[in-house]
């Protein structure tokens, strides 16, 4: 465990390094409350415990720790316990030191046996706190992730289609577009080759095309064998050169499953923002209609309203 203390009494901080050391903890040490915030900024997500002082120079304890935990939440840290040291705790300063971020308060002399129980409690509501954080970010992955292909999911991929435009849009000059791509006669695959191999297929076009996403594009599965793109590029042209290189690279690969090669190709609907179509609904609709274009026109194609 790395452990900051901040106490402005030199015997007080060499006792409780002592105590510290004792139980295995690594120590960084203030001499007052500003050096505390300054020490907790320069040792960002190592620290997991600060025993602190409430009357220091400079800062004292309560405002250090105010501090303290606004840098921590500006830079999206992880939570971590605060324990105050004092000579007295009255209620007053139990309740301030609560409200500016602490958790706990030891009075001094500080007994070492008080000290482990309380690190020992507060190591334990830390690591609960850090399971339940896992779990929320494994929920929240599950919950924006196509089961089968492991790519985006038609709920994070319209929840990104707004936010994704208005930041392009922006952004000024970049050219950037909306796309729906549909494979050809999927209906076909499955009843030729069986659901299974349908699923590879769907997987292994998933994976073709993420080959072609970049940093600032969106890609994911409406549904189906349905998928949803935006692009970015720096020209029009270039635009519609990585839409026809998608739909190349699809009809070019070899789809082989057990010793059968299988045509797969699709058609793709492009649609740009224009003032008649800006929201997040107008666009896909408007990319349907263009994939429908491109369906009856003969499929294997792109079109697009860009
Ligand atoms: N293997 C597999 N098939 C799926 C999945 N989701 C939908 N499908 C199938 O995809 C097929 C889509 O068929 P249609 O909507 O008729 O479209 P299509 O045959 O691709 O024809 P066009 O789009 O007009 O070119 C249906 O047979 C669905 O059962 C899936 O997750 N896995």
């Amino acid at each position: 465990m790395k452990v900051l203390i901040a106490d402005d009494t030199n015997t007080d901080r060499l006792l409780l390094k002592l105590h510290l050391a004792k139980l295995g903890c690594q120590v960084i040490e203030a001499k007052n409350g500003q050096e505390a915030v300054s020490q907790y900024s320069a040792h960002l997500n190592e620290i997991d415990l600060i025993l602190i002082d409430v009357q220091m120079p400079k800062l004292n304890g309560f405002e250090a720790v105010k501090a303290i935990r606004e840098v921590q939440q500006q830079n999206k840290q992880e939570w971590f316990p605060v324990i105050f040291l004092s000579a007295s705790a009255n209620e007053k300063d139990v309740e301030d030191g609560i409200m500016a971020g602490g958790d706990d308060y030891l009075i001094k002399p500080i007994s070492q046996k008080v000290l482990a129980a309380k690190m020992h409690a507060m190591k334990r509501i830390s690591d609960m706190r850090s399971r339940l954080v896992e779990s929320n970010k494994m929920l929240e992955s599950l919950a924006s992730t196509d089961y089968l292909t492991g790519i985006a999911n038609r709920r994070f991929f319209e929840v990104s289609l707004e936010r994704v435009f208005d930041a392009l849009t922006n952004e000024g000059d970049t050219c950037f577009a909306c796309g729906i791509l549909d494979l050809d006669k999927f209906k076909d695959i499955n009843d030729s080759f069986g659901h299974d191999i349908g699923d590879k297929v769907l997987i292994d076009v998933a994976s073709l095309v993420q080959e072609h996403i970049a940093e600032n594009d969106l890609f994911g599965r409406l549904g189906g064998e349905e998928f949803g793109l935006v692009l970015v590029s720096e020209s029009r042209e270039g635009l519609i050169q990585r839409f026809e290189t998608i739909q190349k690279r699809i009809e070019d690969y070899q789809f082989v499953y057990t010793g059968q090669l299988i045509e797969v190709t699709a058609s793709i609907g492009v649609v740009a923002v224009s003032d008649e179509c800006k929201t997040r609904n107008q666009l896909l609709k408007r990319a349907d209609k263009l994939l429908y274009q491109a369906k009856t026109s003969g499929r294997n194609q792109v079109c697009y309203d860009i």
